[in-house]
């Protein structure tokens, strides 16, 4: 059987650039690792494609997924409900792939108390003002929404020790080659410590 995958966090404020950030490290030739695409009750931006970007659903169909035990976690943002179905990230880690989400702290937080060997990135802007400047120029939220996602951000910010790693994103070419190098790491961790462990197991079998 293959070695479970690895699972990969990356979370961080509304604006940061962790959609941007992961999108180019998706982008990337080398990109060996699979998205696991969230479920939301938030409604389609203009060019956001169900089942692409998310899977958007009802508040109904949402509620039923988490009575039913198909979410990994899920949190309220802003007014709606985003989530990580459980089934894709279980099967993929299973098949021996690396996932990554992209999710908001309070997610994260559950994800780490139930896979606390996963990796866990904190994306953070270089300065609040530039997080609000990112988020005006996204020109995707009314001035209300964006207020609400700034305030948010002071506690985001906070929740920055609770992670592995810290990545700035003032460039993002550059925070997407920290992120691989994070991931490049990780993996030679995994792996070195594995055959140690075999053979571990191997000599207390004889
Ligand atoms: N907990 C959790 N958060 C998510 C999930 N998917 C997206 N988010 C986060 O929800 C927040 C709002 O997402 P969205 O409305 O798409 O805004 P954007 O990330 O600022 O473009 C962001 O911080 C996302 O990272 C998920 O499956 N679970
Ligand atoms: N390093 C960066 N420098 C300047 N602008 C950026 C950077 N990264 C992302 N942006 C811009 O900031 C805005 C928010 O990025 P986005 O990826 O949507 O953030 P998030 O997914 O964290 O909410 C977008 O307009 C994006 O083009």
């Amino acid at each position: 059987m293959a070695n479970r995958g690895m699972l990969i966090v990356l979370s961080g404020p509304s604006g940061v650039g962790k959609g941007t950030v992961r999108k180019a490290i998706f982008d990337s030739n080398d990109n060996d690792f699979q998205y696991s695409i969230s479920m939301t009750t938030r409604k389609p931006r203009p060019g956001e494609v169900n089942g692409v970007d998310y899977f958007f659903v009802s508040k109904e169909e949402f509620e039923h997924h988490i009575q039913t035990g198909g979410m990994l976690e899920y949190a309220k943002y802003v007014d709606n409900y985003y989530g990580t179905p459980l089934k894709y990230v279980n099967d993929t880690l299973d098949s021996g792939k690396d996932v990554f989400l992209e999710i908001e702290v309070n997610g994260a937080m559950q994800v780490r108390s139930k896979c606390p060997d996963g990796v866990f990135i904190f994306l953070t802007p270089p300065d609040l003002d530039e997080l609000k400047q990112r988020l005006i120029h996204r020109g995707t939220d009314s001035m209300e929404v964006i207020n609400k996602r700034i305030h948010k951000a002071f506690g985001e910010i906070q929740m920055m020790q609770n992670y592995d790693y810290a990545v700035v994103n003032d460039e993002v070419p550059k925070a997407v080659e920290k992120i691989k190098d994070i991931i490049r790491t990780e993996r030679l961790r995994v792996t070195r410590v594995m055959p140690r462990y075999l053979e571990m197991l191997g000599d207390s079998e004889k």
